[in-house]
């Protein structure tokens, strides 16, 4: 850990620049070079919650057993736990040049509760009355600002974009239910955006199709950044000199003509192509090859529970497809499930990416460069990943009823449109679609 602490007389050096589910992340606009080009990455926890239950559970029993042979992890308190499943899980699948597992800095709860306060304003209120700043925490991850490049360049202006890809692959283990084979060929994210669009979480579904963002093709990885621009959710951003000026929950990005839209857009598109960054976060996804309808039974295995799904089948028949994995010995059930849970983080991490002019034929190690031919510009980029934290073991039974209830919400939103478009298979003749899927 570095020596140095951050005290709440620090704490306006550091301003908001960005947040999800679990962490507050703040950029540095201060002097010090021990900060410069850096961000701190501070852990939220549930709010309103008992000033008790603040302090973070360190990894649970069967977490322990799970994670023991990956170095230190096993044993590692909460607060290093994370730094060490992105250095010693994550890094040697995604490569170390495109992840920074950061350093530990320490903080005071002064700092902590005075950013917390300052941040405030900015912060979307919909997490702010979901999560505050853990103000127990006694360090924070200080890690590379992936908003901002270093090199020589022409102009001080960077503009970089954040993309949560999600799931690259369509499932297709013999673990699947019958009826859940619509699995095998439409993608987890389409049958999650009509769940989503039906529970208001979004206004709009979003023509994003994954598969075309890690096709290796340019013109459908072209397809899917010109779709995340027309309706990012939350799976694009872009920052210029890290603020951000587009993108996240509302609508699609504006503000420059259609000819530097489409630059913009190819720019982005090539440094995906360009950089191959996806491929080795497809093949992390794909560890997970039983899907979550085989792995469940190997969780239940783990934590010595009865299977609750195996019991809901009832049907022998049924259930004998499982029992193979029940009868498997447990260093095979941890290793199931170890990998399902790394899939999981790779399906849920973040790719940064930063341009900037380039001046000269000099270039910044670890960067790429691009010439684009529609302006005659040269370009230098990189791409990094963030957020590879470790999803908790815990959560493997909700993952098992979400999955469940995407494929069977869009399987019936399907019928009824399917029953709506050919009155011949609809009893009912008429009635519009939102209560037949209500009566579903
Ligand atoms: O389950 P999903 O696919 O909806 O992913 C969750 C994300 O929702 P999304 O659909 O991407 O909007 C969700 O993102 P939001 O909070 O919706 O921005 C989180 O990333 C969540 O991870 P965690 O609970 O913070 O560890 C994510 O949960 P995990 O499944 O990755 O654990
Ligand atoms: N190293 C970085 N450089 C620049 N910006 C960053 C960096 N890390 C995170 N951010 C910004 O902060 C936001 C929140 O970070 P992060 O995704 O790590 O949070 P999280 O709470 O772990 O996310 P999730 O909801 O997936 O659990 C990101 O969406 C991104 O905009
Ligand atoms: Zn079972």
């Amino acid at each position: 850990m570095d020596p140095v602490e951050l005290t709440v007389e620090d704490a306006a050096d550091w301003v908001y620049r960005g947040e999800g589910a679990a962490n507050l992340v703040l950029g540095y606009r201060g002097s010090s070079p021990a900060f410069k080009g850096k961000v701190i990455r501070i852990q939220k926890v549930s709010a309103p919650g008992p000033e008790e239950a603040v302090r973070g559970p360190a990894l649970s029993a069967h977490e322990r057993l799970l994670w023991r042979d990956e170095e230190e992890l096993g044993s590692a308190s909460e607060d290093v736990a994370g730094r060490l499943y992105t250095l010693h899980v994550m890094m040697p699948l995604l490569g170390s040049r495109h992840v920074d597992a950061g350093t530990r800095v320490s903080v005071t709860r002064g700092f902590l509760e005075s950013v917390e306060k300052s941040v405030l304003a900015q912060r979307p209120a919909w997490r702010v009355s979901a999560s505050r700043v853990n103000t127990l925490c006694d360090s924070a991850l200080l890690i590379s600002d992936h908003s901002h490049t270093s090199g020589v360049f022409k102009e001080d202006l960077c503009i970089s974009v954040e993309i949560k890809p999600k799931c690259g692959f369509l499932p297709c283990s013999e673990y699947i239910a019958e009826e859940n084979s619509i699995k095998k060929s439409i993608t987890r994210f389409k049958m999650h955006q009509v769940l989503k669009f039906h529970q208001g979480e979004v206004s709009q579904i979003s023509d994003y199709d994954p598969l075309d963002l890690f096709s290796q093709s340019k013109e459908r990885i072209n397809k899917a950044i010109k779709a995340l621009f027309a309706n990012p959710q939350n799976n694009f951003r872009i920052f210029v000199n890290g603020s951000l000026v587009s993108g996240g929950h509302g609508g699609g990005i504006n503000g420059s003509d259609g000819v530097q839209l489409t630059n913009f857009q190819e720019l982005v598109s090539e440094a995906i192509f360009r950089s191959r960054i996806l491929d080795k976060l497809l093949e992390a996804q794909k560890l997970d090859a039983f899907d979550i309808e085989g792995v469940i039974h190997a969780y239940y295995d783990i934590v010595s529970q009865p299977c609750m799904v195996c019991k809901k089948l009832g049907d022998a028949n049924l259930s004998n497809r499982y029992s193979c994995i029940h009868s498997l010995p447990l260093e095979e059930s941890l290793t199931i499930v170890r990998n399902y849970l790394v899939a999981a983080t790779a399906k849920d991490c973040s790719v940064m990416i930063s341009f900037r002019l380039k001046d000269g034929e000099d270039q910044a190690a670890g960067h790429g460069s691009i010439f684009l031919e529609s302006t005659k510009q040269n370009f230098e980029y990189k791409a990094s990943f963030i957020d590879l934290d470790m999803k908790p073991l815990k959560k493997m039974v909700y993952y098992y009823e979400l999955d469940q209830k995407i494929v069977s919400f869009y399987t019936r939103t399907e019928k009824t449109k399917e029953c709506l478009c050919n009155p011949m298979n609809n009893n009912e003749g008429t009635g519009n679609i939102q209560m037949q899927l209500e009566q579903n």
